[in-house]
């Protein structure tokens, strides 16, 4: 296999500007299969815009994004968003639907047959910790927020996408119930083997599910590394973010 072909996602001196403002510069970032990149930054740092040029909502004004070696204004933008799962805060399920037919939304419009959907439903609702019996046939507004994000991420997966893009899928929850849920992200995208880019502005979150984290501040990418890479840096940014962990200690 070459190594272009091991790569996910690669940011090649990307920059994107609308009404003449520049919300990223010279972003360049290699993701390999496999990686949990955790995007951590301040709120505007550019976290949601970066997120969104990998799926094709936004486009690169400069430089070029490649999903599986390929920039995604080469990709048909239906087939490039089929293979990333995108799992948002304000979760987007539909209210009309039940939570079996929004996990089993993307399968049903890449034609799987019925049988098929319902027991990928079943499969997915119970990898992320709910009992299919009891919630396939709920509706969105009968579900408390940490289940509605269960069913988010249990959709994004539903198809079985390489790769899979976060922002801020937990922000919204009591800290028990995130703590539950990044626990078992964590070790569901370790066993699955996906490729993730998470957004946040938790430095906890961020080296908790983080196998590098890249900080992000004013539309630039200012450190990229381990934990430990992370804690070394000089930036002070990062040093900022770092003063955030031990703001509770005394
Ligand atoms: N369509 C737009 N037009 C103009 N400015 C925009 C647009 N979208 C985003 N911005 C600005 O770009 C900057 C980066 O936004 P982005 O959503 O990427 O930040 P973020 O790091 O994800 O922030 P948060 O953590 O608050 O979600 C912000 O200052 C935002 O106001």
């Amino acid at each position: 296999m070459s190594q272009a072909a091991e790569i996910a996602v690669e940011f090649r001196d990307v920059s994107f500007q609308i009404n003449r403002r520049t919300l990223l510069s010279q972003l360049n970032l290699t993701i390999f299969p496999g990686e949990a990149i955790v995007l951590l930054g301040r709120s505007g740092s550019g976290k949601t815009t970066t997120l969104k040029l990998i799926n094709h909502l936004l486009i690169p004004t400069g430089g070029q994004v490649l999903v599986n070696s390929r920039p995604t204004t080469d990709w048909d933008a239906i087939q490039l968003r089929r293979r990333i799962g995108y799992v948002i805060q304000e979760i987007g399920l539909f209210p009309h639907f039940s939570v079996g037919e929004n996990i089993g939304l993307v399968p049903s419009l890449e034609k799987w047959t019925e049988q098929k959907i319902q027991a990928r439903v079943y499969e997915m609702l119970n990898l992320v910790g709910l009992d299919p019996e009891i919630f396939a046939q709920r509706y969105p507004d009968q579900l408390s927020g940490g289940q509605r994000q269960r069913v988010g991420v249990a959709r994004a997966l539903a198809a079985d996408p390489p790769i899979l893009l976060m922002d801020e899928p937990f922000g919204a929850l009591d800290p028990i119930t995130r703590l539950e849920l990044q626990e078992q992200f964590r070790y569901l995208q370790r066993q699955l083997g996906k490729t993730v880019i998470f957004v946040t502005h938790d430095i906890q979150e961020a080296f908790f599910l983080g196998t590098r984290i890249g900080l992000m501040y004013e539309g630039t990418l200012v450190a990229l590394g381990t934990k430990a890479e992370f804690l070394e840096s000089q930036h002070p940014e990062a040093q900022a973010f770092i003063a955030c962990l031990h703001s509770g200690e005394n």
